[in-house]
């Protein structure tokens, strides 16, 4: 079994941050740990209040994790501060995954900073060049790339220009493209497609985290990066198809369409 590490923040509503990465990790046949970077109080409607973990304390959960046990691949997402990131990249300059998937998380869907203005340097500088994959979505591509990208002809050259940054391949996400929610892959030689019908739906919440979990799983169990991106974009539109609509605003993705599917708990 393959042994998968998420780090990312904690949300309280179960949708997104470690609870939608350990569950996705779960679904994967995966046995999924987690450092915790920050403490959301959040559900469908927003997030009220963020408690960050202090450095040390990351540091530590990273050590304990990595001094006992073998970890096959690592999922990245909320990571609020600079000083939170650097101490991230020095454990991980250290430890050496060979598997590290980066959800650059900076705001919520719900509208509220998940990362400070002022780190968002830091994660470029000392992150990217560690990445195997990342994964921004359309607002944090042109945050990361310092380019305007709204429409499918401009994902290209932001993938260009986030690869002169450091990192190995970007899946530059289409879920904030009008239309259809295509996907493109680029690992610096070739380009390729992952097209999606768009759902209409409002229960997206932990999209991002479920695909960026799903795919450092597949990539953990052997599959190349297309065929992994193959993989999880087809995970994760069937947890958006079945996504819960629980909660006044934005469900949460299904992560366990296939067994409830096989139990015949799906409606
Ligand atoms: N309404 C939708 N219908 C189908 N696929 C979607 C929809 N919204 C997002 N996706 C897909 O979900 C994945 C996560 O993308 P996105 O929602 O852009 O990420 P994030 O949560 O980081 O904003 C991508 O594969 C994207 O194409
Ligand atoms: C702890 C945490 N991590 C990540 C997200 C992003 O997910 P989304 O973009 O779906 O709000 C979130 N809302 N909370």
């Amino acid at each position: 079994m393959k042994h998968l590490l998420t780090i990312a923040g904690s949300d309280s509503s179960g949708g997104a941050g470690i609870q939608a990465d350990l569950k996705t990790f779960a679904a994967h046949g995966t046995f999924g740990m987690s450092v915790i970077t920050a403490v959301t109080a959040q559900n469908t409607q927003g997030v009220t209040m963020v408690q960050d973990i202090d450095a040390e304390v990351i540091e530590a959960q990273i050590n304990a994790v990595f001094d006992d046990i073998r970890v096959d691949a690592v999922k990245i997402g909320m990571v609020s501060r600079p000083e939170i990131i650097k101490t991230i990249a020095d454990r991980l300059r250290y430890y050496k995954p060979q598997i590290v998937v980066l959800d650059p998380v900076m705001i919520s869907k719900s509208g509220y900073p998940l990362l400070a203005p002022e780190a968002c340097a830091t994660l470029v500088q000392e992150l990217l060049p560690l990445a195997t994959l990342v994964t921004p979505n359309l607002p944090e591509a042109e945050v990361i790339s310092g380019m305007k990208v709204t429409m499918k002809e401009e994902m290209r050259p932001v993938a260009e220009r986030i690869l002169e940054l450091g990192a190995k391949a970007v899946l530059v996400k289409g879920g904030h493209l009008n239309g259809s929610a295509d996907d493109l892959l680029f690992d610096g030689s070739t380009e390729r497609w992952f097209m999606g019908d768009r759902i209409d739906t409002k229960n997206t919440h932990g999209t991002g985290c479920t695909l960026s979990s799903s795919l450092a799983a597949n990539l953990a169990q052997g599959l190349s990066l297309a065929d992994a991106v193959a993989a999880s974009k087809a995970y994760v539109t069937e947890a958006i198809e079945y996504s819960l609509p629980i909660g006044g605003g934005c469900g949460p993705t299904h992560h366990f369409v296939d067994l409830y599917r096989k139990a015949g708990w799906l409606k």
